[in-house]
């Protein structure tokens, strides 16, 4: 079935529709990730977004029930140059297609991704939507001008009840975002006993279950819209440990003073370089981010930068000078990606064992 891509400058890309076909307005991104589409698409930190993949063929190796971020995948849109229909992998449990069906995600196949990719990295990221051919094209692109962004993806993802994922060591809360089960993993295997609390948990129930640390977790949107988060953070600050990744990260920041800034059409791959500043070394880092720390904000604060995006020089991670708290805008959960960063949640280990000693 024909389906047009239409952009909130008016421009208009005929393609091939998939998964489902209904109207969901969203801000066009890209990702440059060769792989990972799988965790891409359920990674909750898209809610509102629709993604754009320049890897010109997805789909070619399934989609399992393995490889999840979250089991309902908050992006509202799907856009590939060419996408497979016949998936060879013993992993493999659905086409692309049928997932996208399955989760009521609209998709668009056919379009030169590159290019439009190209076009976004010089206007910036633009809202768009996937529409029927032959529908008002003139309407679309006049409401596409006159819609906002949305203000509310956070508490859309966020789980509404704490529950327990139990174990025997480091007693952590984890404040949900919209985290990626890749956190969850990383801290489960470290043998971590999880709470898993809904975003506007206050300070003082957190402080009631003795965490040994607070982990902050991805999340969608702009970090501004959460100031009830913000709140919290300031108030944990100096009680108990605290890391942050992605959206945590620019909480922490937002919480210590510092100030966030919308990217021109931001970082979203498996590839990125950052220097960690303390030791000089690069790693590769999975990006997904659409706001980033302002540095020259950093200045009258006790946060110091501690990594550095090698590509545009923006922030990649700080941590606090007299608290036991840090943070990164990258994902060292990978998921996908490489997994250079791991060691970020050894840290954290480490941290939450120096300070129980101290306690
Ligand atoms: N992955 C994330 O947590 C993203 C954080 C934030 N929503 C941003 O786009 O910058």
């Amino acid at each position: 079935m024909k389906r047009l891509l239409i952009l909130e400058d008016g421009s208009v890309y005929e393609g091939e529709g998939f998964g489902s076909s209904r109207y969901q307005m969203g801000e066009l991104v890209f990702n440059t990730g060769m792989s990972g589409y799988q965790e891409v698409l359920s990674d909750l930190s898209y809610c509102g977004q629709i993604v754009m993949m320049t890897y010109p063929m997805i789909g070619n190796y399934g989609i399992n029930c393995d490889d999840f971020e979250s089991l309902d995948p908050a992006v509202f849109g799907f856009v590939v140059r060419e996408c497979c229909a016949a998936p060879s992998n013993f992993r493999s449990d659905y086409t692309l297609d049928e997932f996208l069906k399955q989760k009521d995600i609209p998709g668009i196949s056919g379009v030169d991704t590159r290019a439009i990719t190209r076009k976004l990295r010089n206007s910036g990221t633009m809202r768009a939507i996937m529409a029927d051919e032959g529908a008002d094209v003139e309407a679309i692109v006049a409401m596409l001008r006159s819609s906002e962004l949305m203000h509310d993806q956070v508490a859309r993802v966020s789980t509404k009840n704490a529950f327990p994922i139990p174990n025997r060591g480091k007693r952590v809360v984890l404040i949900d975002f919209g985290a990626k089960n890749g956190i969850i993993r990383e801290l489960s295997r470290r043998n971590c006993d999880l709470t898993v609390v809904p975003y506007d948990t206050s300070a003082k129930e957190i402080l009631a279950m003795k965490p040994d640390g607070v982990m902050l977790s991805n999340g969608p949107g702009d970090p501004k819209d959460v100031p009830v988060a913000i709140e919290t953070i300031r108030e944990l600050m100096g009680q108990v440990v605290i890391f942050g990744i992605c959206l945590g990260h620019q909480l922490i920041s937002l919480a210590s003073g510092a100030n966030t800034v919308k990217l021109k059409f931001g970082h979203r791959g498996c590839n990125h370089p950052v220097m960690n500043l303390a030791n000089g070394k690069v790693e590769m880092t999975s990006q997904n981010h659409g706001y980033a720390v302002e540095e020259a904000s950093l200045k009258d604060t006790d946060l110091v930068m501690t990594h550095q995006a090698l590509n545009d020089k923006s922030v990649e991670g700080v941590r606090h000078s007299k608290y036991p708290i840090f943070s990164v805008q990258y994902h060292p959960e990978a998921s996908p990606g490489p997994e250079d960063s791991n060691y970020l949640f050894d840290q954290f280990m480490e941290l939450m064992e120096k300070e129980a000693v101290k306690r």
